[in-house]
């Protein structure tokens, strides 16, 4: 059955302390080197996304999160000598095991959610067969379910990709790269979206003893041995956004989110700069950033969301409900995530009157027919971002219903019930 939240908040004034899970991105490329490293590098703070969680017990061996919930019918599942790694729709997971298992000797079916299936993948399975991976769609060319047959044998060490389309691809490749005998020289073909993910990867395996050189569009990585280390995964500055908008929709606000630095490699702690638009200052102290409001005019028109994807949701609602007709570039990832955002976004915001108009590839909000529903319906497509960057509305809206509160725990289990203990109602109901 599934459950939705019922979500009111009869005041606007927010002060309290929230502790953040560790960022899936940072846990995900750390369980892989793990994986990868034979152990030799080790996960602190792993996250309780449950994105992180699945990938977990699938490279540390937990048998629940293979063959679970597969999306291949029994006989399909009784004829195929092949394990079956279902990973739900967590993309970086299936972009970053498709990587990890061409090089292993084992066959393995790769597949997962409804959504997965419609996310592309070719641009990383044809680099990979370049590479010399033996690779099959098993239903859509381009598409997962994918067959990983083993017998990996390294056919060159260069390798042209598309930057455009995701950085998951470009990090993937990357990951493996130490342990390919050839290396890897990726040249990274037009514009690069994501970037600072690319730079996550590439510290990431630094600290883990892997050198690289970045020099153009050609990153660099030869044959190498892992030192011995640990990853610390640090808390997930794009939960943190959720916080941020809360108090940007606040009257008054004071929040300490622990454990957060000024020095993440997470691309998202750019939310600090965004939101200081806003008037919220980020002050990094007591092992943590304390946000506060500061009620000033907001003054900036135009943000391009190229690095930081998954921000997006966040700010375009909250400049909706600022009715701050702003203008947003570098949304074209967004049609490709969990649910296709743009549709998602104009069609939740339309309920409240506000559209978002596409000219150009620059998306424009219009709050001029904006309305204030008495209960809202919030319908979250199998998107946690959704439900989450829609939440800190409950501060400006009578009442509000999401559907599917557990869709958060992708990136943010705890999400509902920090929205309680931060003085939000909130019940659940049955669906
Ligand atoms: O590498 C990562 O951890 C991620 C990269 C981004 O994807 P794209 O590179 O596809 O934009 C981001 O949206 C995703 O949530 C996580
Ligand atoms: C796009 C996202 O995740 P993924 O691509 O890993 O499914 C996200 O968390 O916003």
């Amino acid at each position: 059955m599934m459950q939705n939240i019922i979500l009111k908040r009869n005041n606007k004034i927010v002060n309290g302390t929230v502790n953040l899970t560790g960022s899936k991105s940072e846990c995900n490329r750390a369980l892989i080197i793990e994986a990868l490293s034979e152990s030799k590098v080790k996960v602190e703070n792993i996250s309780d996304a449950a994105d992180a969680v699945l990938l977990a017990g699938i490279l540390r061996g937990n048998q629940e999160a293979v063959s679970a919930d597969s999306s291949l019918n029994n006989s399909e599942i009784e004829n195929c000598k092949s394990e079956i790694v279902d990973i739900g729709p967590a993309g970086t997971a299936m972009r970053f095991l498709t990587a990890y298992y061409a090089i292993q000797e084992d066959e393995v079916i790769l597949t997962g959610s409804k959504r997965m299936k419609e996310r592309p993948i070719g641009i990383l399975v044809d680099a990979l067969r370049t590479l010399g991976a033996n690779i099959d769609y098993e239903e859509n060319d381009g598409y997962p379910p994918i067959k990983l047959k083993g017998g990996f044998k390294q056919q060159t060490g260069k390798i042209n990709i598309k930057g455009n389309i995701s950085s998951q691809y470009i990090t993937a490749l990357l990951l493996i790269a130490p342990a390919l005998p050839l290396g890897l020289e990726l040249h990274i073909e037009g514009e690069l979206t994501s970037r600072p993910y690319v730079e996550m990867t590439l510290a990431m395996l630094e600290t883990s003893g892997i050198k690289h050189t970045w020099e153009g569009n050609v990153i660099a990585i030869s044959n190498q041995e892992f030192t011995t280390t640990s990853l610390y995964v640090e808390p997930d500055w794009s939960a943190a956004s959720y916080w941020y908008a809360i108090a940007a929709l606040a009257d008054e606000a004071e929040l300490f989110l622990t454990g957060l630095t000024p020095y993440s490699l997470q691309g998202d702690s750019v939310i600090t700069e965004i939101m200081a638009n806003f008037g919220i200052t980020s002050q990094f102290k007591d092992g943590g950033v304390h946000l506060k409001k500061e009620n000033k005019p907001i003054s900036r028109r135009e943000f391009d969301l190229k690095e930081c994807p998954d921000l997006a949701q966040t700010v375009i609602v909250v400049c909706a409900a600022l009715n701050h007709e702003a203008s947003f570039t570098g949304l074209e990832t967004l049609k490709i995530k969990e649910t296709d955002r743009i549709l998602a976004l104009q069609t939740e915001l339309g309920k409240m009157g506000v559209k978002l108009i596409e000219k150009d590839e620059v998306y424009t909000l219009d709050c001029s027919g904006k309305f204030i529903p008495d209960n809202i319906f919030i319908n979250t497509y199998h998107d946690h971002r959704m439900a989450m960057a829609f939440a800190p509305l409950a501060l400006t809206l009578p009442q509000m219903e999401f559907e599917n509160g557990p869709v958060v725990e992708k990136s943010y289990p705890a999400f509902w019930n920090d929205l309680e203990k931060q003085g939000f109602e909130v019940e659940e109901k049955e669906a």
